[in-house]
């Protein structure tokens, strides 16, 4: 089929966009994972497929397919590209936009100045429920968390677990930018302990308002930005006392603004997201 899309990005992060109430989408893993790929394909860290919704009172369904071609449960950056993108495709007249994930319902809200806020739900914190296993393991109290020691390649990293409705395993670094993403962000993802895979955060603290953050993400490597991934490492932060709400999330490919008022509040982000370009392609 000739397939429309739309190249986007947040803060880098970067989508194949989609109108599935348009066009008849469905596609393989393979399929997913071929638009995905960077030279036989558009290239994309995520595609996101905009749909009806098939819950009374939302106005969109929106599923996410990462690189490797799974489907997984929530994007952050991805939401606020989903909002940039039904608002210029005339999907909708909303501002503020009920949207169904694998993972739950949130609400993006398009503000006046152009930028996207999004309700991103309230963290899931108990081990179990991210899925982490904690069997056997002797955690550590530090604030209102509990740090886990993981064997990353032979050496002991001290994790906090956060999902977003994906789960998340964050670390603070001295450095972000020398952290061993690369080496350790594998590892990390398909350790045994984390039975869904996982995304590996890599956080320093700049200050009690600010944090710089890399991503290893689940079915995607290192991405320029995470948005759950920004979510999950400033709960942790807060959890741990280094950090205060707001905080401004310093990422490869641009900034984002975190804010949290406890457990069993909402995350809630405002970031950038950018259409790029038009295209269609034979899959
Ligand atoms: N790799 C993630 C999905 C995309 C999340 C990220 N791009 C974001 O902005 O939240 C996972 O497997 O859970």
């Amino acid at each position: 089929m000739k397939l429309k899309f739309t190249k986007m990005h947040g803060a880098g992060n970067d989508f194949v966009v989609i109108d599935a109430i348009n066009q008849d989408v469905r596609f393989t893993p393979e399929q997913w994972k071929q638009l995905a790929d960077r030279r036989f394909g558009v290239g994309a860290d995520q595609m996101l497929v905009v749909e009806k919704p098939s819950t009374d009172g939302v106005d969109f369904r929106y599923r996410i397919y990462n690189a490797d071609g799974g489907e997984v449960e929530q994007c952050g950056n991805g939401a606020r590209a989903f909002v940039r993108f039904v608002t210029e495709k005339g999907l909708t007249g909303k501002r503020a936009i009920k949207v169904e994930t694998m993972s739950g319902i949130i609400e993006p809200r398009l503000e006046a100045d152009g930028g996207i806020t999004v309700d991103m739900g309230a963290p899931i914190l108990e081990p179990e429920r991210v899925p982490f296993d904690a069997s056997g393991l002797q955690g550590k109290a530090e604030g209102t968390d509990t740090l886990w020691p993981l064997d990353v390649n032979g050496q002991t990293t001290w994790i906090s677990v956060v999902s977003m409705g994906n789960p998340h395993a964050v670390q603070v670094v001295p450095d972000a930018q020398s952290a061993a993403v690369h080496q350790d962000g594998p590892a990390i993802e398909h350790h045994p302990r984390f039975p869904k895979r996982v995304n590996a955060g890599f956080m320093q603290v700049v200050d009690r308002h600010a944090v710089r953050l890399r991503v290893f993400e689940r079915g995607a490597g290192e991405t320029l930005a995470c948005g759950t991934g920004a979510c999950a490492a400033v709960v942790a932060g807060i959890r741990r006392g280094l950090l205060d709400s707001p905080v401004r999330v310093t990422t490869l490919g641009g900034e984002l603004s975190i804010a949290w008022a406890g457990p069993g509040t909402s995350v809630m982000m405002t970031g950038p997201a950018v259409s790029v370009f038009e295209g269609e392609i034979e899959i």
